[in-house]
């Protein structure tokens, strides 16, 4: 890696590299934590001339994990964005190394994927409030991993300002060309992201699936202070074809003078409660409020922006500052739209995407820009907005660091998470500070006390609209506190996990679409918000037991419930606001929330109550799957008898014909004659823990084995409800083999029981690669499955598996219900939920699935 090498005073001179190296490293470990990635600066050479006041430096033997940092300072806002390293999840084990080395994984970091897993953060800040910006960079330390470096850093205040980041950080600047950045920034979104592209449309968002080798050419219009135009033909190959002075500045500065208004998002909250016919003069007012129809212009058409003001006798004073705001608002979106239509019509392009922070998610903005250009083009050109809208030039500069490995990372690799830390906002910081558990609790205890509804970050309600000519007066936003009420982002961190993989089994991985139920359709939304809404003091009684039941956990506990609370609020107020979102990110979300507040396993005493019973092997995985705790109904059951009871009872109730019964095609394939009988490998997707496994997947596990197929239990990388992890697996595999013969030798030769083995090295030397048995881990920390995104060792020992076998209700039916596989597949549930069991197989609740799918069938 390199880059720019000056001391605190940027004099470089009289200090070997070596010395400086130790003072370096020794001042650095006093305020960093351990935690905080090292720079590694043996073998450092100085590459370019020495005499160079700044010369560059190789650092060979960096390893990827610091970290980097990027700036776009524009006119009006600066945009960071900042990669941390991933914190290690749990241990290397034993069972990861042995599975690893079997599998011919390579272990530690693999050289043909040079970044670390880490997350990408995205914030900003107000230009003129620099001094905010340094101060966070001071208060997370990111300029103490990086003091060897420069920043990569684009727009004009990249110049302006690169004396202020030297002064109070120590740091250099490395500029970078904006236009250059914005590209890149735009191709790598767009790559690289899922659903990163929608279209806004009379106030209806639809995510884009954008096929990457299908993406250029394109016109990139990005609106900042101004805007800048401009044909992207490929990577870095680009012309900036046009661009216009009247831009987000303009909108600020013009509504600053007329309105008063203090900050560009007051100015925009102010448009929602405007109506700006009285303001501009419209068709309607010409035509004696008839329609122009003859060249198509509708009554409520703007004829002139403004024009109303200069015919009456009325000061500015006499205006609703609202009003003025949404006149202004829809005088530039209307002309970029028109301006940008233009562009493409001239060089033949179908598709624009609009980047930029003019946008900032705001419905209305995006609606006028897609009504020019869809009404200019009639209906032939497309407006398309991204996500990350304003962080193009970020990324783009983000992107220009050399080795980071980010151009490669493929949308498998990335998971966007909501924590609800992020995004931090400068200026008024009205969400919790990153990353720090008790600051964050007392935000939400502070809400808590004030009795005031929250909702997670991102951005403003969508207004009202109307079809041709015009939109209505937007709504007002309402009373309700936002996390985040000042500026609004609606992105969340973006975690790079490069060890992710596509589920190589996959029939077609394109069409693949893990949830079966859209929380887009709002009928679903406000249904299972209810049901997760209900569930929440159940879960927080777990929760809070889970980690001993102290105050600190009752404390975490609400703080917890308030922030799911406040996500959940926030869908229900806009449903794409995390993007494209199912049942399984919601499931996840709720985990990963937990995880936020400390719960490390919410579920973890409900697990372990079922140990005594580990021995009790009984048939039956679909009566097992009635020990769910994340179904209401179920456990409201287990109130009412001891699981033995229930099960008994879950058992003697199952009347076949199933709901979905494929049970008989499945025993013809299992016991069907030839030689080609038995499976070679079975990919065992197993749920809830104790009863589910020990009385349902254990038993089939064995009867597998017994007939030579080679089994892996595949579980849960981190803990979802009550469902057993990867890690728990190979203890309870050890008590249950402890009874059976099949299951012993199984788990010995596949490195289950260590205790019994001498050495693993030993082991591993043996010439059988054949493991008959085998636990790994599925990536996954949701009780859900989503198969574009699993883990690499689970990728790896799918390349020879002919049968997979989904257990739940969250893996085989709210996701892969409609998936096809490449070999044969079992669908296993039981439907604990009466809405679900009527819509999906208008059944009952408790109903049971057994569906298979041989590869014949699903082959198209
Ligand atoms: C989270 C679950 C999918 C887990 O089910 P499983 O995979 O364990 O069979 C399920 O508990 C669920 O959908 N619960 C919410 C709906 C309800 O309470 O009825
Ligand atoms: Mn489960």
């Amino acid at each position: 890696m390199a880059g720019n090498f000056s001391d605190d005073e940027g004099n470089s001179k009289g200090k070997s590299l070596e010395e400086f190296s130790k003072v370096k490293r020794e001042g650095k470990e006093m305020h960093r934590s351990s935690s905080r990635p090292q720079l590694d600066l043996s073998g450092a050479a100085i590459q370019s001339n020495s005499e160079e006041r700044n010369p560059t430096i190789l650092l060979p033997n960096q390893s990827d994990d610091i970290f980097h940092l990027a700036l776009d300072i524009g006119g009006s806002l600066i945009k960071l964005i900042y990669f941390s390293r991933h914190e290690e999840l749990s241990q290397d084990d034993k069972r990861r190394r042995f599975i690893k080395k079997r599998l011919g994984i390579f272990n530690g970091k693999r050289r043909s994927c040079p970044i670390l897993g880490g997350r990408l953060h995205f914030v900003k800040f107000e230009t003129g409030k620099l001094n905010e910006c340094l101060d966070f960079i001071s208060s997370k330390q990111l300029h103490l991993g990086v003091i060897l470096f420069c920043w990569k850093a684009t727009g004009g205040g990249a110049y302006k300002y690169a004396d202020d980041f030297k002064e109070r950080l120590g740091v250099s600047l490395d500029k970078e060309d904006e236009m250059n950045c914005l590209v890149a920034g735009a191709n790598f979104l767009l790559k690289a992201i899922r659903h990163e592209a929608f279209t806004h449309m009379e106030g209806q968002k639809e995510f884009v699936q954008i096929d990457q080798h299908d993406l250029f050419p394109y016109l990139l219009v990005n609106i900042g202070s101004g805007v800048s135009i401009i044909k992207v033909d490929g990577d870095g190959k680009f012309q900036r074809v046009s661009g216009t002075n009247v831009g987000g500045g303009t909108y600020w500065g013009l509504g600053k003078l007329l309105t008063k208004c203090k900050s560009f998002d007051e100015l925009l909250e102010l448009s929602q409660k405007g109506d700006s016919s009285n303001i501009d003069m419209l068709v309607g007012d010409i035509y004696g409020g008839l329609d122009y129809s003859k060249i198509g212009l509708s009554a409520s058409t703007i004829a002139s922006s403004f024009g109303k003001t200069v015919s009456t006798s009325k000061e500015l004073l006499d205006f609703r500052p609202e009003d003025i705001s949404l006149s202004l608002l829809r005088m530039i979106s209307y002309n970029i739209g028109q301006i940008s239509y233009l562009n493409a019509l001239r060089y033949g392009l179908k598709r624009i995407f609009f980047g930029g922070f003019f946008i900032r998610g705001h419905a209305y903005t995006m609606d006028t820009i897609s009504f020019a250009v869809h009404f200019w083009s009639k209906g032939q050109a497309q407006a398309m907005f991204l996500r990350h809208e304003g962080f193009l030039g970020a990324l783009g500069a983000f992107m220009s660091y050399e080795k980071h490995g980010l151009d490669d990372l493929m949308a498998h690799q990335l998971v966007e998470r909501f924590p609800m830390g992020a995004p931090y906002v400068g200026g008024k910081i009205h969400g919790p500070p990153l990353g720090d558990l008790n600051e964050k609790i007392s935000w939400m205890e502070k809400f808590i006390q004030k009795g005031t509804k929250i909702t997670a970050p991102v951005p403003m309600a969508p207004p009202g609209t109307t079809g041709m000519g015009g939109f209505e007066r937007p709504s007002s936003r309402g009373n309700t506190l936002r996390s985040d009420a000042s500026a609004a982002l609606n992105i969340g961190v973006l975690h790079l996990v490069p060890s992710l993989e596509v589920f190589p089994l996959l029939a077609d991985p394109k069409k693949y679409e893990p949830n079966t139920v859209d929380l887009l359709d709002h009928n679903e939304l406000e249904y299972w918000f209810t049901v997760l809404s209900e569930h929440m003091p159940d879960l927080v009684d777990k929760a809070v037991a889970s980690e001993g039941g102290t105050d600190d956990a009752k404390r975490r506990g609400e703080a917890f419930a308030r922030a799911f609370s406040a996500h959940l609020a926030r869908l229900m107020e806009e449903p794409a606001a995390y993007g494209k979102f199912g049942l399984a990110n919601l499931l996840e979300l709720r985990e990963e929330c937990l995880r936020e507040f400390q719960f490390r396993d919410a579920y973890i005493t409900i697990k372990q109550r079922f140990e005594g019973r580990l021995l009790t092997l009984i048939e039956g995985v679909l009566a097992a799957n009635i020990f769910d705790w994340g179904s209401r109904a179920c456990v409201d059951l287990y109130h009412e008898g001891t699981i033995i009871e229930i099960y008994r009872m879950s058992r003697k109730k199952m009347q076949r014909p199933w709901r979905v019964d494929d049970f008989d095609m499945f025993k013809r394939r299992m016991l069907g004659s030839g030689d080609n009988t038995s499976y070679k490998r079975a990919l065992l997707f197993v749920d809830n823990s104790g009863a589910d496994i020990v009385l349902g997947m254990l038993p089939l596990a064995r009867e597998l084995l017994r007939r030579g197929t080679e089994v892996v239990l595949v579980g849960n990388s981190l803990p979802a409800l009550n469902d057993v992890t990867a890690n728990e697996l190979p203890e309870i595999v050890a008590e249950a083999a402890k009874h059976c013969d099949i299951l012993r030798k199984a788990a010995e030769a596949g490195g289950l029981l260590f205790d019994a083995m001498v050495d693993i090295e030993d082991e591993l030397k043996k010439k059988d690669t054949s493991v008959p048995l085998m636990v790994v881990e599925n990536g996954c920390g949701g009780p859900c499955i989503d198969f574009r995104q699993v883990s690499s060792e689970l990728a790896a020992v799918a390349k020879d598996a002919d049968l997979i076998i989904l257990e739940g209700m969250g893996r085989a039916l709210h996701t892969n219900l409609n998936a096809r596989f490449r070999c044969d597949a079992l669908k296993l549930a039981m439907v604990k939920n009466q809405r679900l069991a009527e819509k999906l197989f208008s059944g009952n609740i408790y109903d049971c699935v057994c569906r298979f799918e041989p590869v014949e069938n699903t082959q198209p």
